[in-house]
């Protein structure tokens, strides 16, 4: 039996496991697929194990439901906060490495900020703009996200041959004040609509910050699941000084089996 963690980030949920002895010894992408069923497994957008890095606090290995693997920015939120709780780190920094390099992050007030990689403006693609912000993400403007039907919208786009081999994420922003905007997303791996995306609300903030010409702010993020908030500045045609925050909960912890 594997002992297992509940978090969620925004309503995007995640298992987690204590693996710094190594001891599970299975099949990480045949279990994630198993974990992450809701009808079968636990249920979840995505399974994280938390291992002993030489340099960093830890490092976040992330698998996306399908066994598939990226950043993913409230699942690293998740994390640390989970790091926190069983020891990993005290006070209130921390740093970990996930695929797209190191990151920091800072707990306080029960909120988690991570530190994002600095990244270039987005690129005009099609009706939308395209960024990577550790994972990729399309994203198109929208009058009303409630409108718009983000399966066959979002499925559309993940699969176009415009974003082959890998695919990307797709988003909806609706604007809703000059620092303020509302989102939907569409996550590849998952395959469905997810309650939040912090690699999305990421990309989104930007996006709205390079339409508005926004040099520095901090951009509030409404995600289906729940609030996040983006800050941020430009240097040298670059976001840099990025870093996500928001809520991150301990929601039960159990054992499953492996296999
Ligand atoms: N939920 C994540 C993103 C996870 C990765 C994504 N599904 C992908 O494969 O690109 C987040 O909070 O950033």
């Amino acid at each position: 039996m594997i002992k297992f963690y509940k978090y969620q980030g925004a309503g995007n949920d995640f298992v987690l496991v204590d693996n710094r002895k190594n001891a599970f010894k299975g099949d990480k992408i045949a279990w994630c697929k198993q974990v992450c069923d809701r009808k079968y497994g636990i249920g979840s957008d995505g399974l994280i194990f938390i291992e002993n890095h030489a340099t960093y606090d830890f490092k976040m290995d992330f698998y996306n439901p399908d066994g598939s693997q990226s950043f993913c920015g409230n699942g690293s939120r998740c994390a640390v906060s989970f790091a926190k709780h069983i020891g990993v780190f005290n006070g209130n920094k921390v740093s970990f490495e996930a695929i797209d390099g190191e990151h920091e992050a800072i707990v306080a007030d029960g909120i988690i900020k991570v530190h994002m990689q600095n990244v270039g403006f987005p690129t005009l693609n099609g009706e939308g703009y395209f960024m990577d912000t550790g994972s990729p993400h399309f994203m198109q403007f929208v009058a009303d996200i409630h409108q718009v039907d983000i399966h066959s919208f979002g499925r559309g786009i993940r699969f176009d041959p415009r974003f082959e081999p890998n695919g990307t994420n797709v988003n909806i922003i609706e604007e809703k004040s000059k620092n303020q905007i509302a989102i939907r997303t569409y996550e590849r791996g998952v395959e469905a609509e997810t309650l939040a995306c912090g690699t999305g609300a990421t990309a989104c903030a930007l996006a709205f910050a390079y339409e508005n010409e926004l040099n520095k702010g901090d951009i509030q993020v409404k995600a289906i699941g729940g609030d996040l908030s983006v800050s941020f500045e430009v240097v040298n045609q670059a976001y840099e000084n990025v870093w996500l925050s928001g809520p991150a909960k301990f929601v039960f912890e159990g054992e499953m089996a492996l296999g």
